[in-house]
């Protein structure tokens, strides 16, 4: 069970131990790079994975795009049955969003995707989210890497790659 796929039935961490980590991460994650920005910055970015020698990318230790569309169809779930959150999502097309999430976080992690959406602060510009709105979202996000049994050390390289995202995504 070493092969990438494994990575969705291994693990079996607490939900409040994932939590936890997730908040940690969330807060203090920001060894990774930020994903989601203009063509211009995107040059100017270093690449993301592999983060040791010899270690597999993000990608392929996540279960490549079949394993990261499972979570982001799950995640997206989540999303929509928060009452917290769920209401900034009414107008939104949620199968484009999807599919941009989807090549984000192929991207972000070394994979084959190209992230083709709007750089982040001009996709939730004006949409006035929160900390709190930011939070939730993330822990709808680890719900569905809970779901999926994303171990710990992939979970925490994930929500590190989105944290730093905060600045540009909350603006009240
Ligand atoms: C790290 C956290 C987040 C990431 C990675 C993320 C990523 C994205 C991406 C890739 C898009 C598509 C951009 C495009 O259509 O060009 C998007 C759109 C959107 N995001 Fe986020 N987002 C995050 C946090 C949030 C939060 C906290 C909220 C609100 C609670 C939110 C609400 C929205 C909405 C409503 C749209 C659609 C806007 C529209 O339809 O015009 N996002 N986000």
């Amino acid at each position: 069970m070493s092969d990438s796929r494994s990575l969705i039935i291994r693990g079996g961490q607490s939900r409040r131990a994932f939590l936890r980590s997730a908040g940690a991460v969330a807060v203090f994650g920001g060894a990774f790079l930020v994903v989601g920005c203009s063509d211009d910055d995107r040059k100017s970015m270093p690449t993301p994975v592999p983060t040791r020698p010899g270690q597999a990318k993000l990608y392929d230790r996540l279960g490549g795009k079949p394993a990261i569309t499972a979570v982001v169809d799950a995640f997206v779930a989540n999303v929509a049955a928060d009452a917290r959150i769920n209401k900034f999502f009414a107008n939104t097309d949620i199968p484009t969003l999807k599919m941009h999430l989807v090549n984000q976080i192929g991207e972000a992690t070394g994979g084959p995707e190209k992230y083709t959406g709007r750089d982040m602060k001009t996709a939730h510009a004006g949409l006035m989210i929160t900390k709190a709105d930011f939070d939730a979202l993330v822990e709808d996000l680890v719900k569905a890497l809970d779901q999926f049994k994303v171990p710990e050390q992939e979970k925490m390289e994930l929500l590190g790659l989105l944290g730093p995202m905060e600045k540009d995504i909350v603006t009240a």
